[in-house]
């Protein structure tokens, strides 16, 4: 288990992570989301022992990463698919980092076969597209055939193909007990990736719970009606039974006027219209996916707005790619 405890970091004026605390299970996938900015990397830098926290802890089984004798076995991480020395093959420098660590260099072949890097294995990673470092960096954090892995935004720069790849990947080392922490943006592939969700917005966590309770609690339902004939009867109707404040008039693209019900489903608001003895053209239901629950939910706490320039801060360049989703 990795337990994360009041974890906070202030570089200068900026809070990147603000009193942290969650737990992450083994045998199950955990997405670490959150805007640009939000604090993913910096937590995920802290619980391995390569940034100091400015007060908290963060545990591997109990114990600092930096305690543990035989990290690369206990701990495999992807942070920086870009870190590679260009003029060395794949293998060369998977060999590299196997020695580095202590670990068996008949591994090697084993991982790069693992992510489908076998054909390119003597190739020289300075003409790898993103794609293909991101498996690199996969097969470099499964060297060690960790328990743990904690991975930064590993499926960035893949193709849907590649997307694909490493979701069967995760899920397949969850299902073997092991213990995945994985940061995205990417919430549709979270969404069928993870088991697990940690969402966090400008360092602060914003929730800690399973995908389909984060979509319940975030999304909101509505219903949308038209009437056959009299639309201020509908209203009156609807306004009767659920109240001023859930009951909005307007009108749908096509100009028809319509009357919405927010935080009802479609049956109840059905039903209401039925026992006023009003005809209905049109009944629809309207539930919030998994993108706008993230948008609602982490609302006020985008380090980075659309459309505006981020400041850099004075030791990190602002991050290079756009958000895949627009931060609120
Ligand atoms: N070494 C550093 N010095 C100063 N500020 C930093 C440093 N590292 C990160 N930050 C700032 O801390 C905040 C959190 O950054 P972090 O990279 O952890 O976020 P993130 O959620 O991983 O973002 P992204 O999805 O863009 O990778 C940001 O405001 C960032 O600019």
């Amino acid at each position: 288990m990795i337990e994360v405890q009041g974890l906070t970091k202030r570089y200068g004026a900026v809070q990147a992570v603000d009193d942290l605390t969650f737990t992450v299970k083994p045998g199950i996938v955990t997405g670490f989301l959150g805007p640009n900015g939000a604090g993913k990397s910096t937590t995920m830098r802290m619980i391995l022992g390569l940034d100091k926290p400015t007060s908290g802890t963060a545990l591997i089984d109990a114990r600092p990463y930096t305690s543990w004798s035989n990290p690369a076995q206990k701990v495999g991480a992807l942070l920086d698919a870009k870190g590679v020395h260009p003029n060395r093959s794949a293998r060369a420098t998977l060999l590299w980092q196997a020695q580095a660590a202590g670990l068996n260099a008949a591994r090697v072949d084993e991982v790069l076969s693992l992510v489908g890097l076998s054909d390119v294995a003597g190739k020289n990673v300075g003409g790898f597209s993103l794609g293909m470092n991101q498996r690199l960096g996969i097969a470099a954090a499964l060297l060690g055939d960790p328990e743990y892995l904690i991975l930064d935004e590993p499926v960035n720069g893949l193709d849907p193909e590649g997307i694909r790849w490493v979701r069967g990947l995760l899920r397949a080392l969850a299902a073997e007990g092991r213990t995945v922490l994985v940061s995205s943006h990417m919430l549709a592939e979270m969404a069928q990736t993870a088991d697990h969700l940690i969402v966090i917005g400008r360092g602060k966590l914003v929730a800690d719970t399973s995908v389909a309770e984060f979509i319940k609690a975030n999304s909101s339902v509505s219903t949308q009606v038209r009437a056959g004939v009299d639309t201020q009867a509908l209203f009156s109707a609807l306004t009767e039974a659920f109240g001023a404040d859930a009951v909005t008039r307007g009108a749908d693209p096509e100009g028809r006027e319509v009357v919405t019900v927010s935080g009802r489903a479609s049956d109840e608001v059905g039903a209401a219209a039925f026992a006023a003895g009003v005809q209905l053209a049109e009944l629809a239901e309207r539930r919030a996916s998994l993108e706008e629950a993230y948008i609602q939910s982490t609302e006020g706490h985008a380090q980075y707005v659309s459309g505006a320039a981020p400041a850099a801060p004075a030791s990190a360049p602002a991050p290079a790619r756009a958000p895949e989703v627009p931060n609120a």
